[in-house]
């Protein structure tokens, strides 16, 4: 008899949009399912992979590049590797970088063999930041692709903006893709019946607007100018200077730093320190304790243009005790 083909969920949006937040808020709840999850980042030091919740699911992270492109070979490794395994999920979570096309991401599901006989692409769930959506909009073509690619929609971070900002961005959502469903949330928050085994994915409507979807190649552009660079340290960090440091650093540069985030060791604190950043708009918060003779060190990311880094390893270095 044929194995049930598993479904796989790609959630994408854009940088800091929520998507970790809404991969946790799904490995949080009580659904008695076993999913397998498959994280990307863009930049060479993840961070993701520590904010992802502490469930039994394990986490495959692919870094170095972004999903579209370099990475797409392990995209297909690691779901191989995962079929051949005896312990069975009952559904895989890809969620991409912020700065993916998610096309080409969803065209493996269609065009490697192996894949495609044993899962099946369920749904593209897209969060979109409803206070940055519209800057991201002029930033490069991703955030654009993420919506016309989605089958549903979360409009995210609804306490940010006003009524009308909102009504503006659902215009424009909908101007982009018609036949997504749209769900207003705060923090992600949704019933997952609306995300999860939806059987949404309309390979029809893809090709209706991107009729090259199951032949083409790679040939969408980034936005060469966005990189990502990585800090670490090992002497533990000040959090009244590191405040300090990113506010004024954010306040100047925030335009340009799309997105910050890390991990960061305190003087004698039992948790890991969780900053998260998205443009000017920071964010802070106790993460996993760190474990007995853990070996304790924080890593910082920025992703944006013209990054200094030089002067931003200054001042992180300024910021260690
Ligand atoms: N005010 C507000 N903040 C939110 C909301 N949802 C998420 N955030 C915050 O936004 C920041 C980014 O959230 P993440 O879930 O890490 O975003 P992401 O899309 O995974 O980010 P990348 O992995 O960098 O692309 C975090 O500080 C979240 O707590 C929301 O509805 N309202």
């Amino acid at each position: 008899m044929a194995q049930p083909q598993v479904p796989v969920t790609v959630l994408t949006g854009y940088l800091g949009a929520g998507k970790t937040t809404l991969l946790n808020r799904i490995l949080s709840e009580q659904h008695g399912k076993k999913y397998a999850v498959i994280v990307n980042e863009f930049g060479e030091l993840g961070v993701d992979n520590d904010l992802v919740v502490n469930a039994d699911e394990e986490v495959f992270e692919m870094n170095n590049g972004c999903i579209c492109c370099t990475v797409r070979g392990d995209l297909i490794r690691i779901i191989e590797g995962l079929m051949k395994r005896k312990d069975k999920f009952d559904g895989i979570l890809v969620e991409t970088t912020g700065l993916a096309d998610p096309g080409p991401v969803a065209q493996t599901f269609f065009t490697d063999d192996e894949v495609k006989a044993k899962t099946r692409l369920d749904a593209i769930v897209t969060v979109v930041d409803a206070k940055h959506f519209l800057g991201q909009l002029e930033q490069g073509d991703e955030a654009e692709e993420q919506v016309a690619f989605a089958d549903v929609i979360l409009l995210n971070k609804t306490d940010l903006v006003s009524e009308d900002e909102l009504k503006k961005v659902e215009g424009k959502i909908n101007s982009i893709n018609r036949y997504a469903h749209i769900f207003r949330t705060q923090k992600s928050q949704i019933e997952l019946s609306a995300i999860l085994d939806k059987g949404a994915f309309d390979l029809k409507r893809i090709l209706e607007f991107e009729p090259d979807f199951l032949h083409h190649g790679h040939d969408h552009d980034h936005e060469e100018e966005v990189k990502s660079l990585s800090l670490t340290a090992d002497r533990p960090v000040d959090p009244d200077r590191f405040q300090k440091w990113m506010g004024a650093l954010l306040q100047l540069r925030g335009p340009d730093i799309f997105r910050s985030k890390g991990i960061l060791a305190i003087d004698g604190a039992p948790r890991r320190y969780v900053y998260q950043g998205v443009h000017m708009m920071m964010d802070s918060d106790w993460g996993t304790p760190w474990k007995e003779g853990e070996k304790r060190f924080s890593k910082l990311v920025f992703i944006g243009r013209n990054l200094d880094g030089e002067n931003l390893q200054r001042g992180f270095n300024d910021c260690l005790k």
